[in-house]
């Protein structure tokens, strides 16, 4: 065995290496040749005649179509790494499985069984594993190796170890606007995470940058490999905090070869709504809170504003009258509770015609059957107008803006929120019809949407993908009908909620509401959850919270997991963020966190009226020391204000409130104004949250002293 980092030792392992990698290339060209061959000759077979025939051909043209268009995906890093074994065995593993001609292994997909020990063989427990090599490339060229000696005694004596760190490697590159993937470096109690069973629930817990989320996206690839009809057939559901998490997260799938999963913010996964608004987190605890539920019960059963409080009719010369006592006793008999209002429409009509039919009976002589007189009334348009007035048919943002009338929101409230919690919500809802639903209001009309149900409609005919027109089946070109197989395999309706698999990211910051909101669409899932109790914004009942939580996930089993290593930020950067932490959680086992850049962060003081010139003095210095982006975090009231300060700077500068930050990455972050956003202990774990952001440098700029910095330590923040 030889142990040497002399380049030139380096070189003839590189070419070692390259020349495995060129006949994987070559063996992927033989392969997209042979897949496009495939799907053309598929197109040809003659199977016209019976609808079957028709749909297994173009199912046929769909897999060889997918087939080469996960070959034709421009794979960076393709074969990334081997695996000698003590049997003398070798495996290449990558981001797709290749054999050759003979079927023997070329690559291995780094989510087979055969990968696992790649990630998971240790000094202490080597699995076989001899030497673990990691072949870092730029395309279709080799550029580096990096070896781990696992099991020094089983090494032939000729074996060569390179190197000394990828996953250090990895870690110090720049970040981009999207998140990486982590397939090369994925570490090993990582990769028990990943590989957790498909079924029941599993959990991932960790501090920040522990890559929870990264576990998460990886377990999805994972799950898509390993039961690809279940788990492509049913669905994945990725639910994450905002759009700008959303955003960042989605380039990981795509780039593992996986496409088929569907990515939502609580903000967008109700159809139509793509709230990015926020609720002050006091107003989120109340509205996030299950006593909500009561809340737009009562709305969802009362009268509706505006509507007629009597009905008048003239029917054959009298009079025939319902008073608003009347209308509402009817409404409530009709409405009892558990009903949904806009299913019992019909039952409410029929109530009317029953309270019109009875007083007609004592008042008017020679009524015709009641059959015809129902008959004769609904022909009536003032009649129709007065029961369209009197129950429309709902839609949940209608009754939702009930609530910003303060008398409703009182009645609806009474006896189930607090004076001071009424008085949070008056006004809230105030911005529902000018701009829309805030992220915890989504949670609000999907329960409205549950509690009224919808309006019955005639049942639509489902559609034959591979019909054309009328009569005819068989007119479409060849990429018309390979559209349509596809869209046949990944369409899904927009209110789709038979997930095979749930994932919640920052799952620690998911209210009440939400999980009953994230719970309707996961009732037949397998779930994966991952967060972090230490950076939750939620200041409500924590003990709803779990319970609300436990609900959605019923009586699954729980598969948990802790992460204990810290990949993001600098050893210098997670003190300080360590250090406000700790002043409400002393004992909070923290993160380890691996790597050092000898860069101290900065805390800068200044008054109110230089705090703009040195807040784009502080983004602009480090605009000079790094590639990456740069992360200029607010406090949530003043985004826009200080966006302002910084306009005009390079597009890889971006600028978000200390909620959006949360699952967010930045070679760079400015801070401002820390003490605005540490008021109390919900405060102190967002900004837990924003000092945790950064992977090179951290500067926090503000007007005050803020608790966690040496000189506001302890003094600056009530919590
Ligand atoms: N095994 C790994 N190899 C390389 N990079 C990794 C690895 N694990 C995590 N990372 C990187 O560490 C960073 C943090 O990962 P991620 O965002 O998934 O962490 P997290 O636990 O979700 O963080 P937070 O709770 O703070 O939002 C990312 O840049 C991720 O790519």
């Amino acid at each position: 065995m030889t142990d040497l980092s002399d380049a030139h030792v380096l070189q003839q392992e590189i070419a070692v290496e390259q020349e495995h990698v060129d006949r994987v290339y070559a063996r992927l060209a033989e392969l997209r040749r042979e897949a496009s061959r495939a799907e053309k000759e598929g197109y040809q077979l003659a199977g016209v005649g019976t609808f079957g025939a028709l749909v297994e051909r173009d199912a046929m043209v769909f897999h060889a179509a997918r087939r080469r268009h996960a070959l034709d995906t421009e794979y960076e890093g393709l074969v990334f790494g081997r695996l000698d074994l003590n049997t003398g065995a070798r495996h290449y593993v990558g981001r797709m499985g290749i054999r050759d001609e003979d079927s023997q292994s070329l690559v291995v997909d780094w989510r087979a069984p055969a990968a696992a020990a790649f990630y998971r063989a240790t000094p202490a427990d080597p699995l076989g594993v001899v030497r673990r090599r990691m072949i870092q490339s730029s395309r279709e060229r080799v550029t580096g190796i990096e070896d781990d000696l696992l099991d020094p005694e089983a090494a032939p004596a000729d074996m060569r170890i390179v190197g000394d760190g990828a996953l250090l490697a990895s870690l110090s590159k720049a970040t981009g606007r999207g998140m990486r993937d982590i397939v090369a470096t994925i570490q090993r109690e990582q990769d028990e995470a990943i590989r957790s069973p498909a079924g029941g629930v599993t959990i991932v817990t960790g501090g920040p940058g522990t890559g929870k989320t990264a576990v998460a996206l990886h377990r999805a690839a994972y799950l898509l490999y390993s039961d690809r009809s279940r788990f492509a057939g049913g669905g994945i559901l990725v639910v994450g905090p905002s759009g700008v998490f959303v955003g960042y997260i989605a380039t990981v799938l795509p780039s593992l070869g996986e496409e088929t999963a569907t990515l939502r913010s609580l903000g967008s996964l109700v159809p139509g709504y793509d709230a990015a608004r926020v609720d002050p987190t006091a107003v989120a605890a109340v509205k996030g809170s299950l006593r909500m539920r009561r809340v737009l019960e009562r709305a969802s059963h009362d009268a509706v504003p505006g509507a007629p409080t009597e009905l008048r009719l003239l029917y054959r010369g009298s009079l025939l009258r319902l008073d608003a006592a009347e209308l509402d006793r009817v409404r409530r008999k009709a409405l009892p509770r558990g009903a949904r209002r806009n299913e019992v429409r019909g039952h409410g009509f029929d109530r009317i015609f029953d309270a019109l039919w009875a007083q007609a009976r004592q008042t008017i002589r020679n009524l015709p059957e009641k059959q015809e007189f129902e008959a004769e009334l609904a022909d009536r348009t003032d009649f129709r107008d007065f029961l369209k007035a009197w129950w429309p048919r709902f839609t949940p943002m209608r009754v939702l803006r009930w609530l910003a009338e303060p008398a409703r929101l009182r009645a609806y409230a009474n006896g189930l929120l607090s004076k001071e919690e009424i008085a949070l919500l008056q006004g809230s809802f105030d911005g529902l019809a000018e701009h829309g639903p805030t992220i915890a209001d989504v949670a609000l009309l999907d329960e409205l949407d549950e509690l009224m149900g919808r309006p019955r409609r005639a049942q639509q005919k489902s559609k034959n993908p591979f019909h054309v027109r009328d009569g005819v089946q068989e007119v479409s070109t060849f990429s018309d009908r390979q559209a349509a197989a596809r869209a046949q395999a990944v369409q899904r309706d927009e209110d789709y909620r038979d997930y095979a698999h749930v994932v919640v990211d920052e799952a620690q910051d998911v209210s009440p509401m939400q999980w009953r909101m994230i719970g309707r669409r996961g009732a037949y899932a397998s779930w994966t959850i991952v967060g972090d109790p230490a950076q939750t914004a939620w200041s409500g009942d924590a003990a709803e919270l779990e319970r609300a939580r436990e609900r959605a996930l019923g009586s699954r089993k729980r598969n948990t997991y802790a992460l204990t290593t810290n990949y993001r930020n600098s050893s210098e950067i997670f003190a300080v963020a360590a250090g406000v932490i700790r002043t409400i959680m002393p004992d909070l086992p923290l993160p380890r966190a691996v790597r050092s850049t000898g860069v101290e962060p900065v805390d800068q003081r200044a008054g109110a009226a230089d705090l703009p010139a040195v807040t784009k003095d502080a983004v602009e210095k480090h605009l000079a020391d790094v590639d990456g982006t740069i992360g200029v975090i607010t406090p949530v009231p003043r985004r826009d204000e200080m966006a302002a300060w910084v306009a005009g700077l390079p597009e890889r500068v971006q600028v978000v409130t200390a909620l959006e930050a949360k699952g967010m990455e930045y070679d760079a972050v400015v801070l401002v104004e820390p003490a605005e956003i540490a008021t109390d202990a919900s405060g102190v774990r967002t900004l837990y949250v924003a000092l945790s952001r950064a992977t090179q440098r951290l500067t926090t700029v503000g007007t005050k002293p803020w608790n966690g910095h040496p000189q506001g330590r302890g003094t600056a923040t009530a919590v």
